[in-house]
C-alpha cells in the first residue's frame, strides 16, 4: 500500500478532512466521533452524593515494528497532540479521519507516563469505598498486555497501581483514624469460563449479582496482601497460569480476558466502626482477531471465536448504553460484559486504554478500535461509596474466655487482661469497643443504643429512641422477675437444707448466684436433669456467662423439676428454649446471626449442622442478598427447610450455651 506512504502528506493536510466522510462516520458511530472536553465530568443529578463520572478514554499507539510489516507500508495512524490523532481514510486515501480523546499516548510515551496521566488519578477513590476500573482494549498484538503488565524493566499499569494503592494507604493510615486492609483476586475468562488464577485447576465459577447490583463470584479466592512484595508473590505465579499462545500476529497472545481485583476495606477505629469497601478492577482484555490473518485453526480458532463474541457483546453493551433507549443492556450475553457491568454504566470510575498498532496491516482493527473507544467515552457511570456500619455483637465465647482467664489467675492471663484493659481504656481499637459490648450491663447497652441512635438520621433516630424506651421497659421487667426468682430460690434452698440436713455438693457448682439446686440423698446425680436458673439478664454482665452456664443444663424435652414451697412436685413439659436464660438465648442468637452474616467459610462450617455445601450456599446467598436480617431468614437458603432450621437453631444455641 504505497499509496499511504505517498499520502503521508495527508497527515499534514488535516483541514482537508472530507466532510462527507466525517458525516457518514458520524452517522454510523454517533456524534461522539469528534467529541470535545473529555475530562471526566461530575455533576450531582439528584443529590449531592450522587455524582456521575464519564468513562475516561485514553488511546495508546504502540511503536512501529518494521519487521512485522512485511510490505513496509509505513504507519497508517499517527498522533497530532496529547488528545488528538488521525488515521488515513480507507475510502479516500487522500484524506484522514481525526479523533479526539481524553488522552492520546504516542509511541514514545513511557509506561510511567501512561500510569500517571491515565490511571493514578482514579486510585484514591478506592480508599473511600468507591469502585474503579482500568481496562485495556484493542486488537491482538497492539500492546494491551504490555500496557497492563509490562516487563520487569518497564512495569505496566498493574504493578504501578498496586504500589500506588499501598503508598496511598500508608500515607492515610497515620492521619485518618481508619484501619485498612488490602486483598486480591485474579481470574481469567477463557472460552466463556471463569477460572480462578490464584487457584489453578479450579472449575468454571459462576457469576452472581446481589440486590444492589454488585457482581459477585462465589468461591473465588481472595487473598489478603500486606505489601507489594506480598502481592508479587501471589500475582507472578498466577500470571503464568493465564492462557497464552503463539499466533501469527503475536508470539505470546493472550487467549483470555484477565481481571485482577484489588479490594481495599477500611474500618473506622472508633464507634460506629463504619466500614467502606472499594474495589479496583484491572482488566487485560484478549484482543479482537481477524482469523484470516492470525492463521488460527483448531483450538486457537475456538478461543478466537469466544474472544470475538465477547468483544462483540461488549460493543453491543456500549451501543445500548449510548442509545439511552434500550430497555435491556445485554450485560448477561457474555461473562465479560457481566463482569464489566460495574465499569460500563455502573458505579465505577472507569478508564479505558485503547491500544492500537501503527502498521497498515492492522488498519481495520485500528479503525474499529478507535470507533469503539469513541463511543465508549459517552458512557456515564454513577460512583457511590459502599459503606456498612458495624452492628454491636455479643461475643459469647470471648466473654467466657475472659472469665476463665480471670478464674485461672495465671500470670500470662493476668498480663493479657491487663493489656486488654489498657486498650479498652483508651478505647482506640474496635476490639475494645466490642469487648465493652460483650459486657452488656444495662447502662452499656443503653449507651450503645443511644450512640447508635445519635449517629442516625432523624427518622432512624426516632425509631432508635423507641427501641431504647422498649429496651428500658423490658429490662425493668426482667429485673423484677429476677428479684422474684431470687427470693423464691432462697426460700427453696433454705427448705431443702432444713429437710435433709445433709451437706452435699451441688451438681453444678455455682459460686455467685443465689440458686444452688441440691441433690436429694436418695437419687443419683443426674447430669441431664435441668435446673432452672432465674433470669440473669439485667444484673449479670456477660463475663459471668460461665456461671450462668453452670446453672443450666439442657436436654431435649426434659421434665422440669420445680419444687414449690409447699413441697409438692409439679412436673411439666417445656420447650428447650424456655429452659434458657433469656439473655443467654438472645446472646446466642445474636452470635449465630453474626457468624451467618460475617463468618468466613471456615467459621460457617464451625456452626453445628453446617457442612461445606451448606456453608457455601450461605456464602452465596449472602453475596446475592446481603445480610440475614434475622435468623429465620436462613430458611431462604437453598435446602434449609423449616425443620432443618429448627434443628439447626437448637443445636447451635445448645452448643453455645453448653460450651
Ligand atoms: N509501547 C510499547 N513499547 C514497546 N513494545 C511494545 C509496546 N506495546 C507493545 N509492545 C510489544 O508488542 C508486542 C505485542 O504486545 P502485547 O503482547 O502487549 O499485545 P496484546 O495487545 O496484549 O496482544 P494479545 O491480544 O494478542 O495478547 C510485545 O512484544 C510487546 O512487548
Amino acid at each position: 500500500m504505497r499509496r499511504f506512504r505517498s499520502q503521508r502528506s495527508s497527515f499534514e493536510k488535516c483541514s482537508l478532512v472530507n466532510k462527507e466522510v466525517v458525516r457518514e462516520l458520524a452517522d454510523n458511530i454517533g456524534p461522539s466521533f469528534f467529541g470535545i472536553a473529555n475530562m471526566a465530568q461530575r455533576v450531582a443529578p439528584d443529590g449531592a452524593n450522587k455524582k456521575t463520572s464519564r468513562v475516561r478514554v485514553a488511546v495508546r499507539l504502540r511503536p512501529y515494528m518494521g519487521k512485522q510489516d512485511e510490505k513496509g507500508e509505513g504507519p497508517c495512524v499517527r498522533g497530532l497532540d496529547s488528545q488528538n490523532l488521525e488515521i488515513i481514510n480507507w475510502r479516500n486515501a487522500m484524506e484522514t479521519v481525526k479523533y479526539h480523546f481524553d488522552v492520546f499516548h504516542d509511541e514514545k510515551t513511557t509506561q510511567q507516563e501512561v500510569f500517571v496521566s491515565s490511571v493514578k488519578p482514579i486510585l484514591p477513590h478506592i480508599l473511600n469505598g468507591q469502585n474503579a476500573s482500568v481496562f485495556a482494549y484493542g486488537p491482538t498484538g497492539a500492546g494491551k498486555t504490555h500496557t497492563m503488565l509490562g516487563s520487569s524493566e518497564q512495569l505496566g499499569v498493574i504493578p504501578h497501581a498496586v504500589q500506588e494503592v499501598f503508598s496511598l494507604v500508608k500515607a492515610k493510615d497515620v492521619e485518618d483514624g481508619w484501619d485498612y486492609s488490602i486483598g486480591m483476586s485474579y481470574l481469567e475468562i477463557y472460552n466463556e469460563k471463569v477460572l480462578d488464577l490464584l487457584s489453578p485447576g479450579s472449575q468454571d465459577l459462576s457469576i452472581r449479582e446481589d440486590k444492589d447490583k454488585n457482581i459477585l463470584i462465589p468461591g473465588l479466592t481472595h487473598t489478603t496482601i500486606s505489601s507489594f512484595s506480598d502481592f508479587e508473590k501471589h500475582f507472578i505465579p498466577a500470571s503464568l497460569n493465564r492462557t497464552t499462545a503463539s499466533t501469527k500476529l503475536n508470539h505470546r497472545s493472550s487467549r483470555s480476558h484477565a481481571i485482577l481485583l484489588i479490594k481495599v476495606v477500611r474500618t473506622q477505629r472508633t464507634f460506629p466502626h463504619r466500614q467502606q469497601t472499594g474495589k479496583l478492577y484491572l482488566v487485560d482484555l484478549a484482543g479482537s482477531e481477524d482469523n484470516r490473518r492470525t492463521g488460527n485453526q483448531g483450538i486457537r480458532l475456538k478461543e478466537s471465536g469466544a474472544i470475538n463474541l465477547s468483544l462483540f457483546t461488549l460493543s453491543k453493551v456500549v451501543d445500548s448504553l449510548n442509545s439511552g433507549t434500550a430497555i435491556r443492556v445485554p450485560y448477561r450475553d457474555s461473562k465479560l460484559t457481566r463482569l464489566l457491568q460495574d465499569s460500563l454504566g455502573g458505579s465505577a470510575h472507569s478508564v479505558m486504554i485503547t491500544n492500537i498498532a501503527p502498521e497498515y496491516k492492522y488498519y481495520f482493527d485500528t479503525f474499529n478500535a478507535l470507533n469503539f473507544a469513541a463511543k465508549s467515552k459517552l458512557i456515564v457511570n454513577k460512583p457511590f461509596t459502599r459503606e456498612t456500619v458495624a452492628v454491636p455483637v455479643l461475643p459469647v465465647k470471648r466473654a467466657r474466655e475472659d472469665h476463665e482467664a480471670r478464674g485461672s489467675g495465671s500470670e500470662p492471663h493476668k498480663k493479657k487482661q491487663k493489656e486488654e484493659k489498657k486498650i479498652e481504656q483508651d478505647g482506640s481499637s474496635p476490639s475494645a469497643h466490642f469487648d465493652r459490648l460483650a459486657e452488656p450491663s444495662v447502662m452499656d447497652r443503653l449507651i450503645a443504643l443511644e450512640k447508635l441512635m445519635t449517629s442516625c438520621q432523624n427518622k432512624d433516630g426516632f425509631d432508635m429512641l423507641r427501641d431504647v424506651a422498649q429496651s428500658r421497659k423490658e429490662i425493668q421487667e426482667l429485673k423484677k422477675r429476677q428479684r422474684e426468682f431470687e427470693s423464691k430460690a432462697m426460700l427453696l434452698s433454705q427448705l431443702a437444707g432444713e429437710k435433709l440436713n445433709v451437706k452435699e455438693e451441688p451438681v453444678f457448682k455455682n459460686n455467685s448466684g443465689p440458686l444452688q439446686r441440691k441433690q436429694t440423698g436418695a437419687t443419683k446425680p443426674n447430669k441431664q436433669q435441668a435446673v432452672v436458673q432465674p433470669l440473669q439478664v439485667s444484673s449479670q454482665p456477660l463475663q459471668q456467662l460461665s456461671v450462668v452456664k453452670q446453672s443450666v443444663c439442657i436436654k431435649k424435652k426434659l421434665s422440669v423439676h420445680v419444687e414449690p414451697p409447699d413441697g409438692k412436685e409439679n412436673t411439666k413439659e417445656e420447650s428447650w428454649e424456655s429452659r434458657l436464660n433469656t439473655s443467654m438465648l438472645e446472646q446466642s442468637r445474636e452470635k449465630i446471626l453474626h457468624i451467618l452474616n460475617n463468618g468466613s467459610l471456615k467459621e460457617l462450617k464451625g456452626l453445628q449442622q453446617i457442612g461445606d455445601k451448606k456453608a457455601k450456599l450461605i456464602l452465596g446467598w449472602r453475596e446475592l442478598n446481603g445480610h440475614f436480617r434475622k435468623l429465620e431468614d436462613l430458611v431462604k437458603v437453598e435446602g434449609m427447610t423449616e425443620k432443618r432450621f429448627t434443628s439447626f437453631m437448637k443445636a447451635n444455641i445448645l452448643s453455645a450455651v453448653g460450651n
